[in-house]
């Protein structure tokens, strides 16, 4: 039998799948971990925690499946996107991990900014320095923590730490690496201008790949914890994003999807280099070679969610563990009997700042309208469709650039709900589908993996024969209609509020 294993290294957990080579899941197990909030709009990750966390769930998922290790043909990782992993030289971590929706950079991307220049960063790494990305992460560690950065002699992407426990490699690949603000999007290749001009030595970058090129083998001492067969090729992969495209099929234009995961993303295959001058949305390269994509990313999506469970919702916890389902199946629930519009109550989902489409990580969250009427039920209504409104508002940038994303596939842990899907297809106008696997980003890296095995010819041939779609949401006129001035009345909110946000953060 040929085996494929998709680890994907999420912000909520890492979940690792098996599946045979017609997309088949065999075994699958998820371990979460914390996310450090050391201060307001601050977000850290300890990379220990994530190698724990790929150690026994591979391990959980061999044991699930009864595979043997030698039938695994290939791995592929798909990881949480730019976050900072700083290495000394015998290879040890420096400090926890700078995440994605860490808003700390602003000073560091204006620097950014004025050191290359709008127009030239635009054209080289296709998209303006943003507070989520990499670089400007790399920036403040130089200024804030120079011991740190004197001894750091490797920088890694979240998953690539992942690859070099697995592997003893340094390297990376393109998908990933797009969002660092450092990689010649256009040429798939570092930039050099860039580099010298924010003065980061090339050395302390990987080796880049595509995402389905092979980048080593899983080493002894990886085998022995992780209980893989020594000599397992393990491929790029790739962000998790990208890598959900690749599960959802989404290889050709036209085609999109939506991830309802930890972020909330919408992303369309694009055949050339499409940048928003306005740089509301992302333009990266593509797991596939020779594509590239248009991604946006509202920060707090599932995250929303989690935090309202976590903070408001305790018997929930305890409930759904006794009577074995997820405490999220509960919550929604009660936000079902809720009607549409909440009891007039909108949520903004921007508890890190906000990326797509506002570029503010000063914005924060907030419920507008509460009043002594609303319930529990009333606020995780409000909390779904705040960061649908976030969603849809996105979307209307894609439909302002001309992007087709008509063709739309949901993945990630918030597309497991049917009222979410349904919230989404009503406001987007269009049928939103799932997959029938579920993981998105895991099958998404186990396909790449089954490329570079040459278990499959092409990405294209590999989608064909593993992404399978499940059930499909249809929007409803009425409902639509019925959600428009709610959306309308959200997108005046945060506007009116911009300079008030600015004050505030400037009082921490
Ligand atoms: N049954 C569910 N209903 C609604 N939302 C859910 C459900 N299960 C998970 N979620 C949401 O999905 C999020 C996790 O999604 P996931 O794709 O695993 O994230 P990540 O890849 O960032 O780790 C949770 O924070 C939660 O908001
Ligand atoms: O920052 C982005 C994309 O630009 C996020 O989408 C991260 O990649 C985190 O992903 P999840 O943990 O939500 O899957």
């Amino acid at each position: 039998m040929e085996l494929l294993l998709g680890i994907d290294l999420g912000t909520s957990g890492t979940k690792t799948v098996l599946f045979d080579s017609d997309g088949r899941r065999l075994a699958s197990h998820t371990v979460e971990y914390p996310l450090y909030q050391p201060k307001n709009g601050w977000a850290e990750q300890d990379p220990e925690d994530w190698w724990r966390a790929v150690q026994e769930t591979v391990r959980t998922v061999l044991a699930k499946s009864g595979a043997k290790p030698e039938d695994i043909r290939g791995i592929g990782i798909a990881g949480q996107m730019h976050g900072l992993v700083m290495l000394d030289g015998q290879g040890q971590v420096l400090r926890k991990a700078i995440l994605w929706c860490d808003g700390r950079t602003q000073a560091q991307c204006d620097e950014i900014t004025r050191t290359v220049g709008r127009e030239k960063l635009l054209s080289i790494t296709a998209n303006p320095a943003l507070t989520g990305f990499t670089a400007g992460k790399i920036l403040w560690v130089r200024e804030h923590e120079p011991e740190n950065y004197e001894k750091c002699r490797h920088i890694l992407l979240p998953k690539d730490y992942i690859r070099y426990k697995l592997t003893g490699e340094f390297a990376t690949e393109v998908s990933d690496a797009s969002g660092m603000n450092l990689l010649d999007v256009p040429k798939r290749q570092w930039s050099g201008e860039i580099l010298s001009l924010l003065g980061i030595d090339r050395s302390l970058l990987g080796e880049m790949y595509e995402a389905c090129q092979v980048t080593g083998q899983v080493t002894k001492a990886a085998a022995e914890a992780t209980g893989l067969a020594e000599g397992t090729v393990v491929v790029g992969g790739a962000g998790d994003n990208a890598a959900a495209a690749i599960g959802t099929g989404v290889v050709e234009e036209g085609k999109a999807f939506t991830t309802l995961g930890t972020s909330g993303v919408i992303f369309a295959h694009a055949g050339q280099v499409t940048i928003d001058t306005q740089g509301r949305v992302h333009t990266f390269c593509s797991a596939v070679p020779g594509a590239w994509t248009v991604m946006s990313c509202t920060l707090s999506a599932g995250l929303s969610l989690q935090w309202f469970r976590n903070q408001f919702c305790p018997a929930e916890r305890e409930t759904a563990a006794a009577l074995g389902v997820d405490p999220y199946e509960l919550m929604t629930a009660e936000a079902e009997k809720s009607p549409i519009g909440a009891n007039r109550l909108i949520y903004l989902p921007y508890l890190m700042g906000e990326r797509s489409p506002l570029l503010d990580s000063d914005a924060r969250g907030m419920f507008f309208g509460l009043s002594a009427i609303h319930t529990r039920g009333d606020l995780v209504r409000a909390v779904l469709e705040g960061v649908a409104y976030s969603q849809r508002q996105c979307l209307d940038v894609f439909r302002e650039m001309g992007v087709d994303v008509s063709d739309m596939a949901i993945c990630g842990g918030g597309g497991r709900s049917p009222l979410w899907r349904q919230m989404l297809s009503d406001l987007y106008g269009c049928p939103v589908k799932t997959i029938a696997s579920e993981q998105g980003p895991a099958l998404g890296v186990a396909i790449l993996a089954g490329v570079g095995a040459g278990v499959y010819d092409t990405v294209a041939q590999g989608c064909a024969a593993a992404v399978r779609t499940g059930e499909k949401s249809m929007p409803d006129s009425g409902r639509s209609a019925a959600y428009e001035p709610y959306y309308n009345l959200y997108r005046r909110v945060y506007p009116a509020l911009r300079e008030q946000f600015g004050t505030l953060a400037s009082l921490e």
